[in-house]
């Protein structure tokens, strides 16, 4: 376990600023970022009747415990939220995302079924079982590299882009060897092990991609190559007060002949079987009830800002801005609710009790506007003083008296003017910022498809029974209206 001990030299390929990294604890924001991520760990030691749940004679953390009931997701919300709150919701990939689905994979392993080499189902279920029992951090990656969305991928590995996905370029009688790339992988640098596999969009001739399967990190030919850091440590915390402390590293992966032994195999050689796997394995839905609960912390800390900046800049007199902050409140009390809905209008599937996932996906479709009205209405709030704000160090300065007198007012104190303004703009203008909006926007697929769905999927027999009486109404009454002329 590397994550949990902190010492990530277990011959992992890391790449960060163009270089291998050989001593991670030397790389601050690789440093701190396992620290944030280190709590996940520590919350289960300080309360463990929050964190951890008993079974069998031992303990687990509760993001693993299997919910029976409404009350059960309702425990694990408690856990997923203040797991959240550490970085106030702005990691998103934290332990808890993953091991919300493998908590039911046991339940739901059989939809998988067996293969020619190997049995599927048996394979994800042993290795559910040790990411329990040893309570590794698993990072996810699905997403293909954005070469061509106009071809299939069977189209573009002919055409020679070995790296457009990850596929199986040989296959033996122990495992298979992989070859490929996945788009982004968030805090795959920080991670235990890696699960890859697919979003449901592979064409039926894309049977070599279709796969899924999990590898730890420090396997030979696994690369990891992190995105450019948004902090800025040449600053201060007071100067970049989220930059400086949450930047979740993502990071482009290559598999270079990578040996995968069939036990860790969980779907091969069908784009069918591919495309299931995220729905079929449980994983979709259980993954969707943390992400949420973290979506909506963050929603909440944002909107926390946003309240706080117009009492201290002394707007709150004025109609318009009472308006925006009502809608902003108004927001986070429907998805507060429609999360609640989620979990107690669930259903039992598979041994398991399922959140509705029209409820979560309400959520998730909803949380990127919700989460964009916020920041405009920070920037709109906090205005050109937003961009107006000195250097920290200027306040040990030789102008330190006269910012003091400028910066001050009855209702704020310079200080807390300069960190209050730095944090909204670290929020809405800063690179950190605009990363976390496109994550807001983009980690859970195109919401695009999210609606596409929706729609399908509702149950809208209440409003269609009234429709249906309100035709027979008005056509009754067109017909008598018809016959008398
Ligand atoms: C900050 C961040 C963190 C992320 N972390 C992870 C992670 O940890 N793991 C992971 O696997 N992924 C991660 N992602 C990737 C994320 O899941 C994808 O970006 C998202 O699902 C959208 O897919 P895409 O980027 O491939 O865009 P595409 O699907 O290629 O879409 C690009 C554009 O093309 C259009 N388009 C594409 N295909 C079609 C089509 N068939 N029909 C109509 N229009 C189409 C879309 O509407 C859109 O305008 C992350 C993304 C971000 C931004």
């Amino acid at each position: 376990m590397t994550t949990k001990n902190g010492d990530l030299r277990d011959g992992r390929l890391v790449y960060f600023e163009g270089k291998k990294v050989e001593d991670f604890s030397s790389i601050r924001v690789f440093a701190d970022t396992l620290k944030v991520i280190q709590r996940y760990y520590e919350l289960q030691e300080e309360e463990p009747e929050v964190f951890t749940y008993e079974e069998g004679g031992k303990r687990y953390s509760r993001t693993f415990f299997t919910p029976k009931n409404a009350n059960d997701l309702a425990m694990k919300r408690k856990a997923y939220a203040r797991i959240a709150s550490v970085s106030y919701g702005m990691l998103g990939r934290t332990p808890d995302f993953i091991n919300a689905g493998v908590a039911i994979l046991e339940n739901y392993a059989e939809n998988l079924g067996v293969g020619e080499y190997t049995n599927f189902a048996e394979n994800i279920k042993n290795w559910a079982k040790m990411v329990k029992e040893e309570d590794l951090f698993v990072s996810h990656a699905l997403q293909n590299p954005q070469v061509d969305r106009s071809k299939t991928m069977n189209q573009l590995l002919k055409e020679g882009h070995e790296f457009a996905g990850v596929w199986v370029k040989e296959s033996y009688r122990d495992g298979i060897v992989v070859q490929g790339a996945k788009m982004v992988n968030t805090l795959a640098p920080l991670a235990d092990e890696l699960l890859v596999f697919n979003v449901p969009n592979l064409s039926p001739e894309d049977n070599k991609f279709g796969l899924a399967f999990s590898v730890p990190l420090a396997t030979k030919g696994v690369k990891v190559m992190t995105r450019k850091s948004s902090a800025k440590y040449d600053y201060s915390v007071a100067d970049y007060p989220l930059s400086n402390r949450f930047d979740e590293l993502d990071a482009f992966l290559i598999f270079e002949d990578v040996f995968i032994p069939w036990e860790r195999v969980f779907v091969f050689g069908s784009a069918k079987k591919s495309n299931q796997f995220f729905e079929k394995s449980g994983l979709f839905m259980h993954t969707a009830h943390q992400d949420e609960v973290r979506g909506v912390v963050k929603l909440e800390f944002v909107t926390a800002l946003a309240k706080r900046i117009a009492i201290s800049l002394g707007l709150t007199d004025f109609l318009r801005v009472q308006e925006m902050l009502g809608k902003l409140t108004r927001n986070l009390e429907l998805v507060r609710g429609t999360l609640h809905f989620a979990e107690v209008s669930g259903h039992e599937e598979f041994g398991v009790f399922t959140p509705n996932m029209q409820s979560l996906l309400a959520v998730r479709d909803s949380l990127p506007e919700m989460y964009d009205e916020v920041l405009s209405a920070i920037q709109e709030f906090s205005a050109g003083s937003i961009v107006g704000v000195p250097d920290v160090r200027d306040f040990a300065g030789e102008n330190a008296d006269s910012l003091e007198n400028a910066l001050s007012s009855p209702l704020l104190s310079a200080k807390e003017r300069t960190i209050l303004l730095n944090l909204a703009w670290d929020v809405t203008g800063e690179s950190f910022g605009q990363r976390q909006r496109a994550y807001e926007h983009l980690h859970g697929g195109n919401t695009m498809w999210i609606k596409v769905e929706h729609w399908q999927h509702e149950d809208l027999s209440f409003g269609e029974k009234m429709l249906k009486d309100a035709l027979n109404v008005a056509r009754t009454a067109f017909d008598e209206e018809v016959k008398g002329k």
